[in-house]
């Protein structure tokens, strides 16, 4: 195994079998992976196309069918792996009548902590959710950002150096979702590797360092983000805000060695961005709304902050 790896995939097959052990479905065809140490990795797909399978087979919670599987250079079938990986899957299946200090202390049993380390570890953690001013309410009331929130800090009990998070953002409102990504980041601040299934691709383009994306049990693309997304045909140069001459001078300067159609246009900031700004600002801003140029006149129309991504470029 390469010695970066976190997790090494080998020629992995699975193939679920029916109640008589005849061949049902090829859910995972001769995947090759290698995830590397303090990575942020996003496993892709369609409905039904092997990630829950490929987690569980991370997990030894399935044996493979053809092929192996390493993690933190063990096989997966090795249990003790476990002690060393955070899981928090898609549902939560937390005890509802705990509450959080509760819930926090009793995973730490689970992993043999003592009482110091428990009650230590459980303070970090929700410090790290922003759980505290919850600590002492029962699950069942928690919110869905909070159970989230209370089920990340859960997976995370055990310090791990691995942590599968599967679809972490899921019914978080964007101020929750803005949050979980930059804990997600901060583990990897952390030296952590992380594997996130998610369908909510805006939030795997904004914290994953590589992507894999299966369909029907095959591995379709695999590589960063940045070199993924990257558009060769286009060159695209970024200045603060220019005069109308000075834009006529660069286009006849790009027509000389070019004949297509030069656009000229503003960066535009995302719909997250914009929408964090706002419930951000809003305390500091009664009674005021921003409205862009040419919606409603009548509106007394103040300029929002150009996002700091907008500014610098
Ligand atoms: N226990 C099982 N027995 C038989 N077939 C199964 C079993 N579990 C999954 N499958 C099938 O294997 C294929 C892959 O399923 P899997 O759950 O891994 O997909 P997925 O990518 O996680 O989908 P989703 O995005 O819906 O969670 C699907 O065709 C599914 O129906």
């Amino acid at each position: 195994m390469n010695s970066e790896a976190v997790i090494e995939t080998r020629s992995l097959s699975k193939v679920y079998r029916d109640f008589w052990g005849r061949k049902k479905v090829r859910a995972l065809n001769s995947l090759n992976l290698e995830v590397k140490q303090g990575e942020i990795f996003g496993l892709l797909g369609p409905n039904g196309s092997g990630k829950t399978t490929t987690i569980k087979l991370l997990l030894g919670l399935l044996f493979p069918t053809e092929g192996t599987v390493e993690i933190l250079g063990q096989p997966a079938t090795d249990v003790s792996k476990n002690q060393r990986i955070g899981y928090l899957p898609e549902e939560s299946y937390l005890y509802r009548f705990l509450n959080a200090d509760e819930t926090l202390d009793f995973y730490g049993r689970l992993f043999n902590m003592s009482k110091a380390d428990r009650r230590k570890r459980t303070d970090e953690l929700l410090d790290m959710v922003k759980l505290q001013h919850a600590r002492k309410r029962q699950l069942r009331e928690y919110s869905k950002g909070m159970t989230r929130r209370i089920g990340l800090a859960q997976a995370l009990i055990n310090n791990p150096d691995l942590v599968l998070l599967d679809e972490p953002t899921s019914g978080l409102d964007p101020l929750g979702t803005r949050d979980m990504k930059d804990m997600i980041l901060n583990l990897r601040d952390q030296g952590k590797t992380v594997l996130m299934c998610s369908h909510v691709l805006s939030d795997v383009q904004d914290v994953c360092d590589r992507v894999a994306i299966l369909d029907g049990g095959e591995l379709k693309v695999l590589g960063r983000v940045d070199e993924l997304l990257k558009n060769q045909g286009i060159t695209q140069i970024r200045a603060s805000t220019l005069s109308e001459d000075a834009i006529a001078e660069v286009k006849a300067v790009i027509a000389k060695h070019n004949n297509d159609t030069i656009d000229v246009d503003h960066p535009v900031t995302t719909l997250e961005d914009l929408f964090l700004k706002t419930v951000r600002d809003s305390a500091d801003r009664p009674g005021q709304r921003y409205v862009p140029p040419g919606e409603d006149k009548a509106a007394p129309a103040e300029s929002l902050p150009a996002s700091e991504e907008a500014a610098e470029s």
